[in-house]
């Protein structure tokens, strides 16, 4: 994949062990747990800079896996929606481009809690160190059955949507090649090689959305994972801009 140097993200130097990550005091040994997220934030800010993305495998803490794990499992598969595409009065399930099911993060379950403390703390991380200016966080779960993909897209469009950074996790035990569902990173829209991840668990992926089309390519068996923006705040008098 070509890589780029991004523009406009600037390295701001810091002490990093100063940083409080207190939305993710994770069971006991938080303190082992926030030197592990201080190296993987300050992983992440790098990659941001240098390339505009992160493919960081076995990146998570395995305790915020398994709460996520445990919070997704909670969920009635009744509480999973069809996928659609656009936003609000553009909002359109079309099955030719994407196939997934996705249940919206709402913080009503302490797991749930817990990863959107972490989300927070790395958008408060990355404000702080490259002044991004991230200003809200949406995440849902998503579920690919057997034979779903989403198409080349992007995330948002230069200067129509508000999500700045997209970040995906996967819970998937044991995914080999053979399993398909492949998320497949463009440098650009005239990438077609593009870089494939395999959607295995504890594997982040972050990468600036205005930036990187991307597609999921066919599941060949269940595939979970947990795909989240960081948005600018685009509120102005007369148009309010909620989340989502
Ligand atoms: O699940 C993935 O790997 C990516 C999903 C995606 O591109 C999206 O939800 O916009
Ligand atoms: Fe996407």
């Amino acid at each position: 994949m070509r890589c780029h140097p991004i523009m406009g993200i600037k390295r701001h130097r810091k002490v990093y062990s100063s940083f409080n990550f207190m939305g993710t005091a994770i069971q006991s040994g938080a303190g082992d747990d926030n030197g592990a997220l201080t190296f993987l934030f300050t992983r992440i800010a790098d990659d941001l800079v240098n390339k505009g993305y992160a493919i960081l495998p076995d990146a998570l803490p395995d305790s915020l896996i398994n709460s996520l794990e445990r919070c997704q499992y909670s969920m009635l598969d009744s509480a999973f929606e069809q996928a659609g595409i656009g936003r609000k009065q553009d909002f359109q399930h079309d099955q030719r481009i994407r196939r997934d099911e996705i249940c919206w993060i709402d913080g009503s379950m302490p797991e749930g809690q817990q990863w959107l403390g972490f989300c927070e703390s790395l958008k408060d991380f990355l404000n702080q160190q490259l002044f991004m200016g991230l200003f809200s966080v949406e995440s849902h779960f998503a579920r690919f059955e057997s034979g779903a993909f989403y198409k080349r897209h992007y995330d948002a469009f230069r200067g129509q949507d508000n999500r700045v950074l997209s970040m995906v996790t996967y819970l998937n035990a044991d995914w080999q090649l053979a399993d398909g569902g492949e998320l497949v990173l463009y440098a650009d829209d005239a990438d077609c090689e593009g870089t494939a991840v395999l959607p295995r668990r504890g594997t982040l992926v972050i990468f600036l959305s205005e930036r990187f089309p991307h597609e999921v390519k066919p599941a060949r068996k269940t595939r979970e994972s947990v795909a989240t923006w960081f948005r600018l705040n685009t509120t102005r008098p007369g148009r309010v801009d909620p989340p989502r």
